[in-house]
């Protein structure tokens, strides 16, 4: 049972298409990035998997169920990270938590989940002196009260520094290891391929593509390049390194040679050949289409 599925979802406002036939589907145990620009509809999306707005067309199953059918049973297996969170400055970190604790009728104990986001330290503290950083992993925490299957994250890389960032990716690692499906949402795309098993890229309500960073990287059609430190190169290496399957460009600087391939499965044949026409390889290095790209290559930016 894939943890999120919707068929043609559409929501339509006035005459903006917010969501525009979305066919989705995010697997169980797995941590899929939703990108998009500002504006796709991915916090649409969003409204539409929680129940908060109802669709105008098309279905929607969260973790096997119509969200319109028990949204209080099906809100209880969900843990949550809005994009605008509110937290009380006059309380501490560990009140919140007994809040979120007793608001979803859950065991847990305050100080497990303090210590699962880094802030064991600072539990006793009213959230007033938090940095940015220590609410969003606050208010994570409380998205992981009563241990959810499922882990919905609408932007939970926006305004961290790269420390913050990676802290909140260790927790997502973590919690997705112990089972929990993750969903976020991002236009942050450097964590995004850090982070995902798979992405799916939204734009103007759409689904341009979805599918495995590097599976995507591929389908793009953008080569990564093989840049390669040699001994000298003889022409004859540049014809059999042309001649490999997948390589589309081959260029010589001096005794560096850049080789564009789209299959990097092919990298040892790439060497080789280079090799066989009688030249050393002293080093080499790899440059991979960078999520940017492949982003601006699908949503057309
Ligand atoms: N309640 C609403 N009434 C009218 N239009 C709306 C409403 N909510 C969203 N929209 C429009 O729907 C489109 C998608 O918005 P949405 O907030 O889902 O995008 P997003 O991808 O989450 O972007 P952002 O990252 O900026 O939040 C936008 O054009 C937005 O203006």
């Amino acid at each position: 049972m894939p943890a999120i599925e919707t068929t043609a979802l559409t929501k339509v406002y006035g005459d903006v298409t917010a969501v525009d036939g979305l066919d989705l589907t995010v697997r169980a145990g797995e941590i899929f990035g939703f990108l998009g620009p500002n504006g796709a509809g991915k916090s649409t999306t969003i409204a539409l998997l929680m129940d908060y707005i109802k669709p105008s067309h098309g279905e929607v199953k969260v973790l096997g169920s119509d969200p319109q059918a028990d949204v209080r049973a099906l809100h209880n297996r969900i843990g949550i990270l809005p994009d605008r969170f509110s937290l009380y400055d006059r309380l501490t970190g560990e009140a919140h938590l007994d809040y979120a604790i007793d608001a979803k009728g859950a065991a847990d104990d305050p100080k497990t989940l303090l210590s699962q986001v880094g802030l064991t330290e600072a539990g006793d503290q009213r959230t007033g002196k938090y940095s940015h950083g220590m609410q969003q992993r606050l208010a994570l925490a409380m998205a992981l009260v009563g241990d959810p299957e499922l882990l919905i994250l609408d932007e939970p890389f926006t305004g961290l520094d790269p420390n913050g960032a990676k802290k909140v990716r260790e927790i997502v690692y973590n919690v997705n290891e112990q089972g929990t499906t993750v969903f976020f949402s991002s236009h942050v795309l450097g964590q995004v391929a850090l982070v995902c098993d798979r992405v799916g890229i939204l734009n103007g309500g759409q689904l341009v593509a979805e599918g495995a960073v590097s599976d995507l990287r591929t389908e793009a059609g953008i080569p990564d390049e093989l840049i390669i430190e040699t001994t000298g190169v003889p022409d004859d290496a540049i014809t059999a390194v042309e001649s490999v399957d997948g390589v589309v460009d081959v260029e010589r600087d001096n005794e560096t040679l850049v080789v564009s391939t789209l299959r990097m499965d092919n990298r040892r044949r790439i060497l080789r050949a280079i090799e066989e026409a009688g030249t050393t390889i002293e080093t080499f290095s790899l440059r991979e289409a960078s999520v940017e790209e492949i982003f601006t290559t699908y949503a057309g930016e």
